[in-house]
C-alpha cells in the first residue's frame, strides 16, 4: 500500500514529523520483515497525488510538480460569477476533486443498521421527519450536490434535523459517530440560504472577476461553524465545498497553525460560511473591520460537549454574545455531538432559545454493533510486540493506533517504522504542516498506519479505516469512555465494517466497568479478565453518567415535550434495525409520522 523505495523500505518522505527522511538501516530481521510484509501485500505502492486529495488546492498553471502542497484550508472553492443566474455551470476539474476518487467515503452495506436505534425528539414543536431527500423541500442546487455526494437516503439524524432546521428551530442533536451529523446541519442551512444568498449576503464585487488590489471586502458570514480541532475544521470545510458547488455561497475556513495571511485573503474575497477553530476565530473577531458577525443567521457548534467543557468558556461566550454578533431572533443556534455529558447538556440549554428541539439517536454516547470490539490483556512492556503481531497477523489495511502521550506517539511510530511498516504519526506538538501531511499520507494510503494521540479522535473521517487500535486506553482523567467512543468511531463509519482492538492491563482498572457496559450494550464479547467488572444486571445497565436519565436536563426549555413522548417507541420499532427489516421504514416505520399527528401538540400536526 505504501510507496516503497528501491530496496523495499518505505521512503516515508511525507507525513512524518518524527522521523528523518532516511530509511531504517537494513538488518537481517528488517529484511525478513520487509519480505514478509511484501508477501502479505503491504508493498503495493499507491501513487501519491496531492491533486487527488480532497483538501488539496488546484495548483496554479505552471506550478512545478515539486511545489509545496497547499494547506488544507486553501482548497479550491467554486468561483461564482454574478452572470451565472440561479445555478452556475459545471466545473469538471473541481467536480472531479470534490466528488470522485478512492479517498472519498462510501456508505457501507450496514447503512440500514443506523436506523436500528430509537430516535427521541423533544421540543415544544417537533417537525415530522423527512423520509428521503427528494421530498425534503431542498433547493435544487443543493439537491444536485447531495446526489453528486452519493447520498441516496438520509440517515436518522438527518431525517429529523433537516426539517427542524428548515422550520427555524434551534437544535441540540446527538447521534453516533460516523452517522452524518455534518451533512445533517449543512444540508438544511445551505438549502435555506440558496436562493436568498443575494439578498442576505454582504455586498461584494463580482467574485468571478475579483481583483485583490481593489476589491477586498470585510467578511460578513451568514453561517458560523465552530469546532475544536483544526483537522475537523478542514473536513467540515470540504463537506461545505461539496454542498456549495455551483452556488454563490462561498465557504472559508480559519484555523490555528496555518498562515493567517492566506486565510485573511480568502475572507477578503467574501465569505458566506465561516468554519473556524476557536483560537483563530477570536483573533479574527478582534478586528471588526476584517470580520463582522452582524449578518449571522446560523451558528453551529460541532463536537459541542467538547466545546462546552472547561477551557473554552471565554471563546463560547464571545461566540454567542461577543463582537457585533447578530442577536436578533432570526439567528438560529445548533449544537451537535456523539457524546454529551449531563453537565454539558445543562450548559447547552443555557445557550439555546426556549423552543429548541432536542434530537437524540440511541443512547447518548452509544456506539455501533458493526464495530467489532476486542480487548486484549497486554502488559505495558509487551505492547510493542503485541502491536506488531496484531498488525502483521492481519491483512494490509488502514489502521489507526491511539496512544496517550506525544512521547509515546513518536516512540510507537519509530518502532513500527523500524519494523518496516508504512507508518506516520500526528500529535499536537507537530507543526500544522506536519499534521496536514501526515493526514494526507494516511488518507491516500501512502502511509496506511497512523499513530495518534487523542487530538485526532474527534470527528476524523477517513475512508476505509478498518482497524482502530488502542495501544493505550484513555484514562478516566482524560475523558475515559467518552474518548473511547470517539476513538473507535473512526472506523465503521456510515454503515461500513470496522474493528477496534484495545490493550488492557491493571493500569486501566479505572475504565474497566464503563468499557464492559459499552461492550455489553453493543453485544460484544466480554473477556474473562473483565468478568468481575460486569454490572449486577447486565440486561439493565445503569450508566450512572446521566446518559440514561436526561429528561430533567432540558427541563423548562422543552415545555410539554415529555407528555408528547411519541417518538421513543414510535421510531424504534418502525425502523426495525437488522439488515433485512431496517428499511421497512417505508411501509411500517413511517407510520410513526401518524404518531406525530396524534400528538397533542396541534402545531406539530400542521407541519
Ligand atoms: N446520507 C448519507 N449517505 C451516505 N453517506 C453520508 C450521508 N451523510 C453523510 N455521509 C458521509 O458519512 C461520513 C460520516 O459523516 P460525518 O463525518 O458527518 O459523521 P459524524 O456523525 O459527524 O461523525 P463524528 O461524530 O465521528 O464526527 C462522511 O464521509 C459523509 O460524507
Amino acid at each position: 500500500m505504501s510507496d516503497f523505495g528501491e530496496n523495499g523500505v518505505n521512503a516515508n518522505v511525507n507525513g512524518d514529523g518524527g522521523q528523518a527522511d532516511t530509511q531504517p538501516p537494513i538488518n537481517k530481521e528488517l529484511a525478513e520483515n520487509l519480505a514478509a510484509l511484501k508477501e502479505k501485500g503491504w508493498n503495493n505502492p499507491i501513487p501519491f497525488n496531492y491533486e487527488a486529495v480532497v483538501g488539496a488546492a488546484v495548483k496554479p498553471e505552471g506550478a512545478d510538480a515539486g511545489d509545496e502542497p497547499a494547506w488544507l484550508g486553501s482548497a479550491a472553492v467554486y468561483e461564482w460569477d454574478d452572470d451565472f443566474g440561479e445555478i452556475g455551470p459545471e466545473n469538471a476539474a473541481l467536480e472531479e476533486q470534490l466528488f470522485r476518487g478512492e479517498h472519498l467515503m462510501k456508505a457501507g452495506i450496514h447503512l440500514k443498521t443506523l436506523h436500528g436505534f430509537d430516535v427521541d425528539v423533544k421540543g415544544v414543536e417537533r417537525p415530522p421527519p423527512v423520509r428521503d431527500f427528494e421530498h425534503a423541500g431542498l433547493h435544487p442546487a443543493l439537491m444536485a450536490n447531495v446526489k453528486l455526494c452519493g447520498y441516496h437516503s438520509p440517515t436518522p439524524i438527518q431525517m429529523f434535523t433537516i426539517p427542524a432546521v428548515l422550520t427555524g428551530h434551534d437544535v441540540v442533536a446527538i447521534a453516533q459517530t460516523g452517522s452524518g451529523k455534518t451533512a445533517a446541519y449543512l444540508i438544511p442551512i445551505l438549502s435555506k440560504l440558496m436562493g436568498k444568498a443575494k439578498m442576505l449576503a454582504a455586498p461584494r464585487p463580482n467574485p468571478g472577476r475579483y481583483n485583490p488590489a481593489t476589491d477586498r471586502v470585510r467578511a460578513e458570514p451568514l453561517v458560523l461553524v465552530v469546532c475544536p480541532t483544526r483537522e475537523l475544521a478542514c473536513q467540515i470545510f470540504d463537506e461545505c465545498r461539496r454542498l456549495c458547488y455551483r452556488t454563490m455561497l462561498r465557504p472559508c475556513v480559519i484555523y490555528g497553525g496555518a498562515p493567517a495571511r492566506a486565510q485573511r485573503e480568502q475572507l477578503e474575497m467574501g465569505c458566506d460560511i465561516l468554519i473556524a477553530t476557536p483560537g483563530r476565530l477570536m483573533d479574527f473577531m478582534s478586528n471588526i473591520d476584517r470580520l463582522s458577525l452582524a449578518r449571522l443567521k446560523f451558528t453551529v457548534i460541532d463536537e459541542a460537549d467538547e466545546m462546552l467543557s472547561t477551557g473554552w468558556e471565554e471563546a463560547m461566550d464571545k461566540i454567542f454574545s461577543g463582537s457585533d454578533t447578530n442577536d436578533d431572533a432570526d439567528h438560529t443556534y445548533l449544537m451537535f455531538s456523539a457524546t454529551f455529558s449531563k453537565e454539558t447538556r445543562k450548559l447547552a440549554r443555557e445557550y439555546m432559545e426556549d423552543g429548541f428541539v432536542k434530537i437524540k439517536v440511541g443512547r447518548v454516547g452509544s456506539t455501533h454493533q458493526n464495530i467489532k470490539q476486542e480487548i486484549h490483556f497486554v502488559e505495558e512492556s509487551a505492547k510493542n510486540d503485541a502491536l506488531f503481531d496484531l498488525i502483521f497477523s492481519g491483512d494490509p489495511q488502514r489502521t489507526l493506533v491511539f496512544v496517550n502521550s506525544k512521547f509515546k506517539c513518536d516512540a510507537v511510530d519509530d518502532f513500527l517504522y523500524n519494523k518496516g511498516l508504512p507508518v506516520t504519526s500526528i500529535h499536537s506538538d507537530r507543526t500544522q504542516r506536519e499534521r496536514e501531511d501526515a493526514l494526507r499520507s494516511f488518507r491516500t494510503a501512502r502511509c496506511p498506519i497512523l499513530v495518534a494521540t487523542g487530538v485526532t479522535a474527534r470527528g476524523l473521517d477517513v475512508a476505509n479505516v478498518k482497524h482502530v487500535i488502542n495501544y493505550d486506553l484513555p484514562s478516566t482523567q482524560h475523558d475515559g469512555i467518552t474518548e473511547y467512543v470517539h476513538r473507535i468511531g473512526r472506523t465503521a463509519r456510515i454503515g461500513n465494517d470496522g474493528r477496534a482492538t484495545s490493550f488492557y492491563n491493571d493500569r486501566n482498572e479505572d475504565i474497566g466497568e464503563d468499557l464492559v457496559k459499552i461492550l455489553l450494550e453493543s453485544k460484544q464479547e466480554i473477556p474473562d479478565f473483565l468478568e468481575d467488572k460486569k454490572p449486577a444486571d447486565p440486561e439493565n445497565i445503569e450508566w450512572n453518567d446521566g446518559t440514561d436519565d436526561e429528561d430533567n436536563d432540558f427541563g423548562g426549555g422543552l415545555g410539554g415535550a415529555e407528555e408528547a413522548g411519541g417518538f421513543e417507541g414510535g421510531f424504534g420499532g418502525g425502523f426495525g434495525g437488522d439488515d433485512s427489516a431496517g428499511f421497512q421504514a417505508d411501509d411500517g416505520g413511517f407510520q410513526a409520522e401518524e404518531g406525530f399527528a396524534a400528538d397533542t401538540n396541534d402545531k406539530v400536526a400542521s407541519w
